[in-house]
This record gives C-alpha cells, sequence and structure tokens, in this order.
C-alpha cells in the first residue's frame, strides 16, 4: 500500500525530532520550559467563550498539503493581533516546516503579540516534542489519534498534564473517537478533513457529534467557513471552531473574524 501524507509526516517528523534531540538534550529542553512565561488557560477560554457566542481557534497557517501557498503576506504577530481584535478565544500555530511552512517561532512571535492561549499545532509523538512546545510559550498541544497508539497518546497527555497544558485531541471515525473518549481532556476535535485523503465533509461532525461523551468539550475542524457553517455545526453541539484556511484567505483578517463570530446560534441541539 501506498503511503498517506499521514505516514510520510509521521516518518520525517521522527526523524526531526531524534535530530532535535541530538542537537539539544531533553534536560536543556525542561529548563527552558520551566523558564517560559506562565500558561494561559485555553480550554477554559474557550468554554468561557460558548457560555454566550462561539469559541473560535482561529489558525495561522500559511500553507497545507492539499491547499500549497495559503497567504503570501504572513506576519504572525499581525495575524495574532488581528484575530484577537475580531474575538478569536484562542490560537492555533502550525510550526512545522515542511509541509505548512510553519516555524518554531511563529509560534513565540503569535503569543508575544497577544494576550490569547496558544495551540502548538504540530504532529506530536514524544514527550520531547511536549516540553519543546512549552518551551516555546504553547498552552496546548495536539494528539492525532489517527498518527498515535493509544500507549502515544497516553504519554503525550500525561506530559502536557505535567507541564500545565491543556490537549486537543483529534479523531476522525468512531474507532478513534473511542479511543480518544478513554483520555481525561476535555476537548475532542473532530476533524472534518480526512488527513489520509484529503477528503473534507461537515457530515463527520454531524455524524461523530452524537457518539462524543456529555463531559467533553467538543471542537468542529477544517473546512468551515461562513456563519451557516457555525450555526449548522452548532446544531448537532459543537460551539467551538477550529479554522485556518478560509480566514487566512480574507484580506482584512480582523474584520472576517468578526464577522463570522457575530450572531451566534442560540438555539436548541439536534
Ligand atoms: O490542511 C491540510 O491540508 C492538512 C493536511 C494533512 C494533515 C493536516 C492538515 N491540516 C491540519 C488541520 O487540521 C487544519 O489546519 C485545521 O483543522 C484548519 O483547517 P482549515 O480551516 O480547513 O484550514
Amino acid at each position: 500500500m501506498t503511503d498517506t501524507i499521514l505516514d510520510k509526516i509521521k516518518a520525517y517528523k521522527l526523524e526531526e525530532v531524534a535530530a532535535d534531540k541530538a542537537a539539544r538534550p531533553m534536560a536543556d529542553i525542561e529548563a527552558d520550559a520551566r523558564d517560559a512565561p506562565p500558561v494561559r488557560p485555553f480550554a477554559d477560554a474557550l468554554h468561557h467563550a460558548t457560555l454566550d457566542g462561539y469559541g473560535l481557534i482561529a489558525e495561522i497557517k500559511k500553507a497545507s498539503p492539499s491547499k500549497g501557498l495559503i497567504r503570501e503576506d504572513f506576519d504572525p504577530a499581525a495575524l495574532a493581533r488581528a484575530y484577537t481584535a475580531g474575538g478569536a478565544a484562542c490560537l492555533s500555530v502550525l510550526t512545522d516546516t515542511p509541509s505548512f511552512q510553519g516555524a518554531k517561532d511563529y509560534l513565540v512571535q503569535a503569543r508575544a503579540a497577544c494576550d490569547l492561549p496558544v495551540l502548538r499545532k504540530d504532529f506530536m509523538y514524544d514527550p520531547y516534542q511536549v516540553a519543546e512546545a512549552r518551551a516555546l510559550g504553547a498552552d496546548c498541544i495536539l494528539i492525532i489519534m489517527a498518527s498515535v497508539s493509544d500507549a502515544q497518546a497516553q504519554e503525550l497527555e500525561d506530559t502536557a498534564t505535567e507541564w500545565g497544558m491543556d490537549a486537543l485531541l483529534e479523531v476522525h471515525d468512531k474507532a478513534e473517537l473511542d479511543r480518544a473518549s478513554r483520555l481525561k481532556s476535555r476537548l475532542m476535535g473532530i476533524n472534518n478533513r480526512n488527513l489520509k485523503t484529503f477528503e473534507t465533509t461537515l457530515d463527520t461532525t454531524r455524524e461523530l457529534s452524537r457518539d462524543v461523551p456529555e463531559d467533553k468539550l467538543i471542537v468542529s475542524e477544517s473546512g468551515l467557513s461562513t456563519p451557516e457553517d457555525l450555526a449548522d455545526m452548532a446544531r448537532y453541539g459543537a460551539r467551538i471552531f477550529l479554522i485556518g484556511e478560509s480566514l487566512m484567505r480574507q484580506q482584512d483578517v480582523e474584520t472576517a473574524t468578526r464577522q463570522l463570530l457575530a450572531n451566534p446560534m442560540t438555539g436548541g441541539v439536534m
């Protein structure tokens, strides 16, 4: 069978982490993590935002494997300020370089430019990356269930907790949802994009949302672009959204963010 993009990303990411460890041992990274600015509560900020509106995790994303270059005029600090002014509750910053043209320093720049909690958006396999995330200032990490074993997911979650960070669990099918439901993290991300084929459909949130345990907060991820999309997802119990491309393509990011979040759905859940 041919490798999927996720297989390819995992292969180079493990090589990258091995090289990073050789260049800077874990003890050095841990020392930096202990000196990092205090954690900003990520899940709490999202929960608070959902009480009278939507919780937006606004993504700083320059390029992607499915779309290539998304935004040429790319200044992480300016984007962080625009998202904050537009009403985002949290930021997500891609730190992967080969596939997303991201950078670790983009996270540092974005977080320094605002007061929002920040997700390190990367492909995580090793506690080293979690400590590194904290050293960069991250407040939350991503755990992609399709790409890790149960034991790895548990180890990543435990390490995030030890550093005081939250973890966003990401699932795309029922089997992944069942595995993620056994973890403690509150944030259950339903990725509308199949990371193996790139097919993106909001049916994924519509279908999986009904099986998400009640104590979890549903985060609908990918392929969202209009207020109607958000209202649609809210009818299925998702009031938190992770959005990158559609906002990154706007010239006026602040206004686009504000318009997207205006008039949140207040009715009941299906
Ligand atoms: O975005 C991709 O093409 C992609 C490909 C392979 C693995 C991950 C990928 N994206 C990561 C994400 O989950 C999205 O950046 C995030 O959910 C925002 O999605 P969107 O609003 O569609 O940019």
